[in-house]
């Protein structure tokens, strides 16, 4: 047995490049044991992953866990959005997943958004105007691209999902994770049949969606993991919510996330509508709202663009007046899915550390142009962002929004705030407690708070200059 003081959770954060998993103790929100199993992804015109190696990394990260996992009282999955994965009648995938940052459906977005009366109707409708990423789109482009897979498909679901029907036996998502779908309306909090009916796809292929605190199961067949017969299952829910749960985010509290994706959220108690499209009107987990944008270029972009300068990822330097638009995968924050990596303002003198620096400028210039946006009108705008994910652990990530927001900078100690949300959710089931009030007993979000400094509008203003003036370049299919 553990020296745990209470009952063991365990939380998990499958996420595009691993899956994480972490055994807590529900009681301190102590973490007593942790592994983590890499995915590969398809490189080339698409992204794709195929499910069953979420389900190794899965079995293989828990491996790692220990004795610890086998007295897990309740478990939980929190997971990457919006990737469709479709499964045929005995369970299997049909074709690998398509993942968020898979633009090949750019034109199928283009179309279902005119064809249901347009970005504000969409907006109004399901809190968001579908892009590429969005899972109705990729189902619209496998229809038009690979009917036969279509056909064979007897369940869609996400990725989270799949992973806990398989932990349960049974077709459940929740409301985080259908609200990045396109198909969920978010004023009635129900799938909705006109765009389904649109697309072709039959609501009974859908997972059930649980509600906030509701079981979604239990594990029925341990399948090589180490959990017992009956271990309670919770809903999980899509990263970024997850991550606002490990957080305990209350309104008015930003946070930057720093990992294959970059994302920029808060919690509102509105439900969110931008019909510009960039703000993601997501539900959270828990009954309030996650409005979000998100960028395709972030760690991976700028870690690629070091190694092909053959410098350290630190190895940044100041100055220079390069700018650098790291959207190596298209981009969806701006709305450039045909995009790619842009250089201009290069000299003599310009030094590999500086093109590395305007990498990074570049991708955190993507998401501090929605961070007014997703923060209610009255939040106040002096108080710290919350930095996490990967990125957040180095140092040229933490000045650069220092330097581009012009705002103190909180970088929580808690590595996984997705797999600790998933792990809060799970122990919620326990308690009875909301999941972020568990997360604020954990003192999850504690970490130090750097100062601010005076914002770079130079550099701000160059990049978005850059930005109108290779508007051409950067729009054209
Ligand atoms: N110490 C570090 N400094 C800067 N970046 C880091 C560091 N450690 C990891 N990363 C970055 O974090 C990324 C993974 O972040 P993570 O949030 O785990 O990704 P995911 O989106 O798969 O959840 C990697 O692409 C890597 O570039
Ligand atoms: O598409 C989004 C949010 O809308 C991404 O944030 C994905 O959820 C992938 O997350 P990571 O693997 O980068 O954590």
């Amino acid at each position: 047995m553990s020296a745990a003081e209470g009952p063991l959770v365990v939380g998990v954060d499958t996420s595009t490049q691993s899956t994480k998993a972490l055994v807590v103790d529900a009681s301190t929100g102590q973490v007593v044991a942790s592994g983590q199993a890499p995915h590969t992804v398809s490189t080339g015109a698409g992204r794709e992953s195929d499910p069953r190696q979420w389900w190794d990394a899965l079995r293989e990260a828990l491996h790692q866990c220990g004795d610890a996992a086998h007295e897990a009282a309740a478990v939980s999955i929190g997971g990457q959005q919006h990737g469709l994965v479709t499964l045929d009648a005995q369970g299997e995938p049909v074709r690998p997943a398509l993942l968020w940052n898979d633009v090949r459906s750019a034109p199928q977005a283009r179309r279902l958004v005119e064809e249901l009366g347009g970005p504000k109707a969409w907006a109004e409708r399901t809190g968001s105007v579908p892009g590429p990423s969005f899972t109705v789109t990729k189902w619209a482009w496998l229809a038009e691209n690979e009917p036969d897979a279509v056909r064979a498909t007897a369940a869609v679901r996400l990725p989270h999902d799949y992973l806990t029907g398989r932990l349960t036996g049974q077709g459940t998502t929740d409301r985080g994770d259908a609200s990045g779908t396109g198909w969920w309306a978010s004023g009635t909090e129900a799938y909705d049949d006109e765009v389904l009916a649109h697309v072709g796809l039959d609501p009974a292929l859908l997972p059930r969606v649980v509600r906030p605190g509701e079981v979604a199961g239990t594990v029925h067949a341990q399948g090589g993991l180490p959990f017992s017969r009956g271990t309670l299952v919770a809903a999980g829910t899509g990263d970024n919510a997850a991550a606002a749960l490990g957080l305990g985010l209350r309104p008015g509290t930003a946070v930057l996330s720093l990992g294959t994706s970059g994302t920029v959220y808060a919690v509102s108690t509105r439900r969110p509508a931008d019909a510009t499209g960039t703000v993601a009107g997501f539900a959270d987990a828990r009954g309030d709202w996650l409005p979000l944008a998100c960028t395709l270029n972030c760690t991976l972009a700028v870690d690629r663009i070091a190694a092909l300068l053959g410098l350290d990822r630190e190895a940044v330097e100041p100055g220079s007046g390069v700018t650098l638009l790291p959207y190596l995968d298209g981009e969806r924050t701006p709305d450039l899915p045909h995009s790619a990596g842009l250089l201009t303002g290069l000299r003599h003198d310009t030094t590999g550390g500086q093109l590395l620096q305007a990498a990074y400028d570049g991708a955190v210039h993507s998401l501090l142009g929605a961070l007014d946006l997703v923060l209610d009108a009255d939040a106040d705008r002096t108080a710290p962002l919350l930095l996490i994910g990967g990125g957040a652990r180095g140092t040229a990530w933490q000045q650069t929004v220092r330097r581009l927001s012009g705002r103190p900078v909180q970088v929580p100690e808690a590595k996984e705030l997705v797999a600790l949300g998933a792990a809060a959710q799970a122990a919620g089931l326990l308690t009875g407690e909301d999941p972020a009030a568990v997360a604020r007993r954990w003192n999850t979000a504690r970490g130090p708070v750097l100062d601010a400094v005076e914002r770079d509008d130079e550099t701000l203003a160059r990049i978005a200059g850059v930005l109108s003036d290779a508007a051409p370049l950067l729009e054209r299919p």
